[in-house]
């Protein structure tokens, strides 16, 4: 399997080193002399991917998936993001559900930094009533976002909320911090029933998130404590991971 990469951040460059498959990477500008002898093809447009690429991997975050996540779909060739978020942004949700209809191609949802979205993909099909997702991470994970401006973020000295909303609102607010709220509203009951908070933990060295879920299934709770990648504190090492798997379940006759 030929497979292209949208980034060269700490998630890209684990999903590199695993698959150690990369054939060619979409980048936003040119890469410096001394960096682009290592083999690998870097482009910055879509229409200089080379024919024979099968898959597409978005590791760059909303921005990149809006500007080349349509076009990749329209030539046919897979996707797998883990910039979900993106996708509460309703234009973008239908312009890149027509380009792969258009391309016959697939966009696939990585899951990321969560877990139990078969679960919640399932028992949506029986209806949800209550759907709720808690995410905490040290203060240092939440620099760049909003919680700056709720929060002096190098002084706090116990567990605080800055942000409870829909998942709309947490995922159009953190881009870098809320995808696993559009992966647990779009498995679920949806951006808008999909309630959210926040918080900010000196107390913690992890990236915590807890689903909380209850329907005609019954009722569950999910919590994790995801270790954080060396290279980036705001981004669980489990979403690197939930890309390879992604990939090794493209490859795979049966499928989990
Ligand atoms: N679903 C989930 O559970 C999770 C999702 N994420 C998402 O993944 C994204 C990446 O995470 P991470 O690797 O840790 O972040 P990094 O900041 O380490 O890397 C981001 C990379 O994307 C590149 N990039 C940004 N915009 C574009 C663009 N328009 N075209 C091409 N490349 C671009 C950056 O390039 P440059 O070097 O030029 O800046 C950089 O190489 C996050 O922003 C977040 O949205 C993260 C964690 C969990
Ligand atoms: O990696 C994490 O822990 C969660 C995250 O950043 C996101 O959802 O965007």
């Amino acid at each position: 399997m030929k497979i292209g990469i949208i980034g060269e951040g700490a998630i890209a460059r684990y999903v590199c080193t695993s698959l150690n498959a990369t054939h060619a990477v979409l980048v936003r500008s040119e890469p410096p002399v001394g960096k682009d002898n290592d083999g690998l093809l870097r482009v910055l447009h879509v229409n200089e991917l080379p024919g024979d690429v099968d898959v597409m991997i978005d590791c760059a975050g909303h921005a990149a998936l809006a500007e080349h996540g349509p076009a990749i779909l329209e030539r046919g060739i897979d996707l797998v993001t883990v910039s979900l978020g993106a996708l509460a942004d309703t234009d973008l949700y239908s312009r890149l559900n027509s380009a792969a209809e258009r391309g016959g191609a697939r966009l696939r949802l990585a899951s990321g930094s969560i877990g139990a979205l078969d679960c919640l993909r399932a028992a949506q099909v029986g209806g949800l009533s209550e759907v709720t997702y808690t995410g905490r991470k040290p203060p240092q994970s939440w620099k760049g976002s909003p919680a700056e401006d709720r929060l002096d973020l190098d002084t706090l000295d116990q567990a605080a909320t800055h942000f409870e909303g829909s998942a709309r609102q947490a995922a159009t607010l953190y881009p870098k911090n809320a995808n696993v709220a559009a992966a647990v509203a779009l498995a679920g009951a949806g951006f808008e029933a999909t309630k959210v908070r926040l918080i900010a933990d000196p107390g913690i060295a992890a990236n915590i998130h807890e689903v909380k879920a209850s329907g005609a299934f019954g009722s569950f709770t999910f919590h994790i404590e995801g270790r954080a990648l060396p290279d980036n504190p705001r981004s669980s090492a489990l979403a690197a991971m939930s890309v390879v798997a992604a990939i090794e379940r493209q490859q795979s006759a049966i499928v989990i």
